[in-house]
């Protein structure tokens, strides 16, 4: 089985992580005090109201922890400071490049624009980039608990900020999948495959939701947010998502407190994995999971003590092929990747 200090030492690609979701205590105290909102008194009671606690029934009960953090969120130097925070805590996780998602309607309670919102958060990635060996994109989220007119209003942050940043890197459909299906979101995505953008989709979380998956296929979107439920589609089905080198973006932790699965046995990371299909391995959220990147490697080491260095080498070189970046960096993440997990065998 693959040891802890070795899982340590991998460079890693995280592609799945939510700014929202994964804040450290230390800077959600400072958000609080530079918002004028007072927390709990002790740590303890802190995590409690962040953390999604083990028997969360279902994915909408784990939504309901972004309510605590989001009004701390609300104005360009907290998400700013968010953002950098975030980085920060992947760097220590030896992530060399990630995508940090965020769901810019969430955000604009206090003055900001869905585009100032966006650009506060690039802001604290660049800062973060000069700080530590990383490279850090943002992706904005649609929530599909909004109205579609709100949604196609993202566009416009493409349309502002896309020709000056190429920070922004993709689009995201998330929150509520059980209650608000993929297939009612097709004019919205058909807006963004048109001007370019890339797509990733939350999809195929909940029990019953495979169809989801290949939904979001068709409307254009080449990786899928934990994609648990293509372990119902079928053999052909899966085969096709291998062949389209679709990324699928898991995370362990998450996984089994939104109760997209309940078991080891019925994860298919693995099961897919040896199928040759693109799975990749993420936090979602680190607070309120209660995770980092290293645990949630550790986890998939224990579970599957033949998943090998080279395995997880190539889990990551799946995610370099699916970032939503430019050819080159992707050349130069291969060639790095490539040398140190040499090294480290
Ligand atoms: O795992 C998830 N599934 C669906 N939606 C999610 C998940 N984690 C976070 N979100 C939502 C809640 C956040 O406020 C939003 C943007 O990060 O995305
Ligand atoms: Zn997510």
């Amino acid at each position: 089985m693959i040891s802890p200090a070795l899982i340590a030492q991998m460079p890693k690609i995280e592609l799945h992580c939510h700014l929202d979701g994964s804040l450290s205590l230390g800077t959600i105290k400072q958000l609080a005090e530079n918002a004028g909102i007072t927390l709990p008194a002790t740590d303890a009671e802190i995590l409690e109201r962040a953390q999604a606690p083990e028997h969360t029934q279902s994915l909408l009960e784990y939504l309901e922890r972004f309510d605590f953090v989001l009004p701390l969120l609300q104005t360009a130097e907290n998400l700013e400071l968010a953002a950098y925070d975030v980085v920060a805590q992947a760097s220590a996780d030896n992530v060399k490049y990630i995508e940090i998602r965020f769901a810019p309607s969430q955000h604009l309670k206090q003055g900001l624009t869905l585009a100032t919102a966006v650009e506060a958060v690039i802001a604290g990635l660049k800062k973060a980039e000069a700080d530590f060996p990383v490279i850090a994109n943002a992706l904005v989220c649609g929530l599909r608990q909004e109205s579609l007119a709100s949604l196609s209003e993202l566009t416009t942050i493409f349309d502002e900020l896309s020709s000056k940043e190429t920070k922004l890197a993709g689009f995201d459909l998330a929150g509520d999948e059980l209650n608000f299906p993929q297939i009612g979101f097709d004019p919205l995505l058909g807006e963004m495959t048109s001007r370019g953008i890339h797509i990733t989709l939350h999809a195929g979380e909940c029990p019953g939701c495979s169809q989801n998956v290949l939904d979001s296929v068709k409307m254009g979107a080449s990786r899928i947010g934990h994609g648990i439920m293509t372990k119902d589609l079928s053999e052909a089905e899966q085969a096709s998502l291998k062949e389209k080198a679709i990324v699928l973006e898991m995370a362990p932790s998450s996984n089994f407190q939104t109760k997209a699965i309940k078991t080891v046995a019925d994860y298919p990371f693995k099961t897919l994995y040896d199928k040759g299909l693109h799975v990749t391995l993420n936090t979602d959220n680190r607070t309120v999971s209660n995770t980092n990147l290293q645990q949630e490697y550790e986890k998939i080491a224990g579970w599957y003590p033949d998943f090998k260095l080279s395995d997880f080498e190539q889990i990551n070189h799946y995610a370099i092929d699916g970032a939503f970046v430019a050819e080159a960096v992707k050349q130069e993440l291969h060639q790095s990747f490539e040398k140190s997990y040499q090294a480290l065998a």
